[in-house]
């Protein structure tokens, strides 16, 4: 039966964002430190014995992120038409690095995103 790898990598980033329509404190401005995890998994190594590199991984992680971070993600083209909720976010960054990372062998499988420690969604297509 042929294996699988799975790669993965976290990144941070800092940004603000408002809960419309949520019964509570979170409809209020107020930030985090969002923590984010992708999920890349490849069937085929290369030479090196590598699925992907973690560098292009991160580059690719990190570039999204800088477009999030240091913001209010309700102001971003993104969230126009949506709230910024972690499982938005995990959705919007699946798009994104999956555009950038898949190939014929490489494919991003889940994103998970988190607000705080202990809470957090997760992305991925079925
Ligand atoms: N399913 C979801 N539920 C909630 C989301 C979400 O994105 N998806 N988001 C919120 C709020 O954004 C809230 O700020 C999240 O709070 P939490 O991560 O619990 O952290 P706090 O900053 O409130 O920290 P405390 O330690 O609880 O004070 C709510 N629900
Ligand atoms: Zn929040």
């Amino acid at each position: 039966m042929p294996g699988v790898y799975e790669i993965y990598v976290k990144d941070h980033f800092a940004a603000a964002h408002v809960l419309k329509g949520y019964d509570g404190n979170c409809s209020n401005m107020h930030g985090h430190n969002w923590i984010v995890e992708a999920y890349i998994q490849c069937t085929k190594l290369d030479h090196l014995g590598m699925g992907i590199d973690f560098m292009d991984v991160k580059s690719a992680v990190t570039d999204v992120l800088s477009k999030l971070d240091h913001t209010t993600l309700n102001d971003l083209p993104e969230f126009c038409n949506m709230n910024p909720t972690s499982e938005n976010v995990a959705k919007i960054l699946y798009t994104q690095l999956s555009r950038r990372l898949n190939t014929e062998h490489i494919t991003v499988t889940k994103v998970m995103v988190f607000e705080s420690p202990g809470c957090g969604s997760s992305y991925r297509e079925v």
